[in-house]
């Protein structure tokens, strides 16, 4: 089943100039945890939040656990980048607003150990909070309601590294026991390779890359040699770079590789920071991803 499913999905603010999201499709399977890269601007959040059902698209559509996004809402954690709370409010009061929105759905004693875990106290008010510990109350909201389809905009970003391994644990552990599934943006692309299984990157509004990490990765090899970058005529460039002692690239091969080059599968980072890297290499969707 699927779990996102976007078609032509468009999301223009403004009548002139570029859209935020430019006629995306891809369809996400059920139980994945995919990542969501880009650079800044590129539309993440716009993706998150139409994903969500906080903004509508201009054209296209967007079918969330297999409904209009808006019928799926119950069934949807949502964990915007900027994480609206009241400062004044204590983290049981959040926790009880957990409770109350989520009538059938809230696992009170999950959401309060995600709190206790980062030795938070219930009566401590968010005013008092650092960056990570404010991420962590908002997340045990958006978790606490189990979710099916968990969605979070660059949820590690302030979070100490311990911190992070720990959540990134209990969100896994959540995704894997409820066949959950789990978008998450972020800009930590050296670690998404530990947790994720499927990749989204978009860049200006488009779709670059979509489909399973390691069906990505095997559809590519990074390669150096002592040649130059015509030897590779055959093959879809994505990247290169020349230096003193040869090339190095980073392509899709369509045949052998000559002799004289060495190649590896590329790192998922390296994945990444090559389309990054190349916004005229041409885009790749495979399925069932995409
Ligand atoms: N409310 C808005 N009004 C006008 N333009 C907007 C609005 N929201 C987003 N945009 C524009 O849409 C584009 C995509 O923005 P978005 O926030 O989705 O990018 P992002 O990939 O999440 O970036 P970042 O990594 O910096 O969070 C940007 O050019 C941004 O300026």
């Amino acid at each position: 089943m699927t779990a996102l499913q976007a078609t032509g999905l468009t999301r223009r603010h403004h009548r002139r100039g570029p859209a935020a999201l430019d006629s995306v499709d891809f369809a996400l399977p059920k139980g994945s945890i995919c990542a969501l890269v880009g650079r800044n601007g590129a539309g993440k959040s716009t993706l998150l939040e139409l994903a969500a059902g906080v903004d509508r698209p201009s054209v296209g559509s967007l079918t969330v656990l297999g409904e209009p996004v808006g019928a799926a809402r119950a069934r949807v954690g949502y964990l915007a980048q900027d994480q609206p709370l009241d400062p004044n409010w204590r983290i049981s009061d959040v926790l009880r607003i957990g409770a109350h929105l989520n009538p059938g759905r809230w696992d009170a004693a999950y959401a309060e150990g995600i709190v206790k875990q980062g030795g938070l106290a219930p009566r401590t008010r968010l005013s008092a909070l650092s960056g990570g510990q404010h991420t962590r109350v908002a997340l045990a909201l958006v978790l606490g309601k189990r979710p099916d389809l968990i969605l979070l905009d660059e949820p590690m970003a302030d979070l100490d590294p311990l911190a992070r391994h720990e959540l990134t644990g209990s969100l896994l552990g959540h995704a894997t026991e409820h066949g959950a599934t789990v978008l998450l943006s972020s800009h930590h692309t050296g670690e998404l390779a530990d947790v994720c299984d499927h990749l989204l990157l978009l860049d200006g509004g488009r779709l670059r890359l979509a489909g399973a990490i390691d069906d990505l990765l095997e559809a590519h090899l990074s390669v150096t040699g002592p040649g130059g970058v015509h030897e590779l005529s055959p093959h879809t460039l994505v990247t290169y770079q020349r230096s003193g002692r040869g090339t190095a690239a980073l392509l899709r091969p369509e045949g052998a590789i000559p002799s004289t080059w060495h190649s590896t599968v590329p790192t998922l980072d390296e994945l990444i920071l090559g389309y990054l890297g190349s916004p005229t290499a041409p885009a790749l969707y495979l399925s069932p991803a995409a």
